[in-house]
């Protein structure tokens, strides 16, 4: 029993120790798997973990981006509101200087009100003014008037004097010399020649007044002596006699007329001891305000416009080429154009009878020996003529033309393009309607004075005015020296109307002043 008790207990040892064996692996297995269980899930959190963790950085850096938007949003808010603040403020200041403008606004209006009403009452007084020196300077012109015929009456009775007194000197003096002769009857005639200057004056007065010439026309009669500077020679005495007579015309008249008065003398035509005395001619230069058209105007066309019958008679004289034996009286014109240059002489196309409708003054510009006087002499009479002396001063013309079923009368102010008259012609631009600046194509020198001939009417007229830019002598073809291209670049930089023309054949010479007119 005992073996068989520790049979049972060696094999419950046994047993037990097969058991304990058995659990132990158990255990070293289960915790074999567990530890394994534990590792992987251990690396599955750390997995995990580490996600976490890029999302918490991620989460991190967006948080810092959002931080920093903020922070310059919050900036941001800052300054707008400084700026609102500014804003608000300027607007303030603003409202406050609308405030102060529109207020000193009522003022300046308050106050050109105030102007207007002065200027108002200041042209009716100066209209008033006008009227009244008007007439006190009609009544002054006729008071001159009266002392020209009072000294007219006291030439006429001096001459008769000097007549009887030469008569009884004059088998006492038959032997002596022609010079001497010829002396005597100079300074005869400077009394003469003075007193026939007076008539001429008052003949242009009496002509200006017979054409209502008002006062805002005002009439520049310049007599220029051409030989002021001239070669011609002139003995002291003769020069003491005729400037003491001459001077007194050399004043400026109380009536407001610009009136020089000179003599010309022609060198050569006075022929010394011949007892024949020298031509003394007269130029009249006519002011551009001095406008004989109104007459036109109202229905006077009929009537010749020239009022100077010296002048015409002279001109007659002149163009016969006669020497004249009368005395000083007689005045000779020096211009071998064959009129004096200012003589106002009226040119009528077509021969109608009709009044014109309009009245263009047109000034003609340009170097000396371009070929105005030519251009317009082609105009106004149809002819050319070669060799065609100097103008002296101004000269004008009139020529009626049909402009669009329209009579037009263009008043063609010749000028002399020499550089000593140019101041006289300024003059001329300032009531021209139209202005022609012609140039000689076979003179380089001509076009190249161009851009100073136009200077000067911009000066005087601005841009207000047509200008016709004119290439003359184009049938000169051979001695051209200027190209049509140059002429035609230059009339289209300054917006000019251009054209060539001759007046030797009358090319383009009525289709250019057409277009002008028109
Ligand atoms: N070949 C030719 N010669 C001309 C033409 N026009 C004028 N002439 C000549 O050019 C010269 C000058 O002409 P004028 O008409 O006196 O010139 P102007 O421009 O009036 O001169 P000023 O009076 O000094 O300003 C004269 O000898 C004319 O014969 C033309 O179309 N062809």
């Amino acid at each position: 029993m005992l073996m068989k008790i520790a049979a049972y207990d060696e094999e419950i040892q046994h047993l037990y120790e097969e058991m304990e064996q058995q659990i132990k692996s158990e255990r070293e297995q289960f915790l074999l798997k567990d530890t394994e269980r534990f590792q992987a899930r251990s690396r599955e959190l750390e997995k995990k973990l580490s996600a976490k963790e890029q999302e918490l950085e991620r989460l991190i850096q967006k948080q810092s981006r959002l931080e920093g938007q903020c922070t310059a949003l919050h900036n941001d808010k800052h300054e707008t509101k400084a700026e609102n603040t500014k804003l608000r403020l300027t607007n303030q200041e603003l409202a406050r200087e609308l405030e102060r403008t529109s207020r000193e606004l009522q003022e300046a209006q308050q106050q050109l009100e105030s102007l207007q009403r002065e200027a108002c009452e200041l042209q009716q007084e100066k209209e008033m003014e006008v009227c009244r020196v008007t007439e006190s300077l009609q009544r002054e012109k006729s008071g001159l008037l009266k002392q020209l015929d009072f000294l007219r009456e006291r030439n006429k009775h001096l001459r008769d004097e000097r007549d009887i007194s030469f008569q009884k000197d004059k088998a006492a003096k038959a032997n002596t010399a022609a010079s001497k002769a010829s002396r005597k009857q100079r300074s005869g005639s400077v009394i003469g020649k003075y007193v026939d200057g007076r008539e001429i004056l008052g003949r242009a007065l009496f002509s200006a007044a017979s054409r209502q010439v008002s006062l805002h026309f005002h009439i520049d009669i310049f007599i220029i002596s051409s030989y002021a500077s001239s070669s011609c020679p002139r003995s002291d005495s003769q020069s003491v006699e005729e400037d003491e007579a001459f001077g007194i015309l050399r004043r400026r008249s109380s009536l407001g007329l610009n009136a020089y008065l000179a003599a010309e003398e022609e060198s050569g035509t006075g022929e010394p001891g011949t007892g024949v005395p020298r031509r003394h001619a007269l130029r009249r230069i006519i002011s551009i305000e001095e406008d004989p058209l109104p007459q036109l105007l109202e229905g006077g066309f009929e009537k010749p416009l020239s009022k100077c019958p010296e002048e015409e008679e002279v001109f007659d004289q002149g163009a016969e080429g006669q020497s004249v034996t009368a005395p000083a009286l007689e005045l000779i014109p020096m211009s071998p154009r064959g009129q004096p240059v200012g003589k106002e002489a009226l040119y009528k196309e077509e021969n109608t009878p009709s009044t014109p409708d309009r009245l263009f003054k047109i000034v003609f510009v340009g170097d000396s020996a371009v070929g105005k006087t030519s251009f317009l002499r082609r105009i106004c009479e149809a002819r050319f003529s070669p060799g065609m002396a100097a103008t002296v001063g101004i000269d004008y013309r009139v020529k009626t033309v049909t402009v669009d079923n329209a009579q037009v009368a263009l008043q063609l102010w010749d000028t002399a393009g020499q550089e000593r008259y140019r101041c006289v012609t300024q003059q001329f631009f300032r009531k021209a309607d139209g202005v022609v600046v012609m140039y000689d194509l076979t003179a380089k020198q001509s076009f190249l004075s161009i851009r100073q001939w136009l200077s000067s009417v911009e000066e005087a007229v601005g841009d207000r005015i047509p200008v016709l830019l004119l290439g003359n002598k184009l049938d000169n073809e051979k001695e051209r020296e200027v190209p049509r291209g140059l002429g035609e670049q230059l009339a289209k930089d300054n917006s000019l109307i251009f054209y060539e023309c001759s007046a030797c054949s009358g090319h383009n010479t009525k289709e250019s002043l057409l277009h002008l007119a028109r």
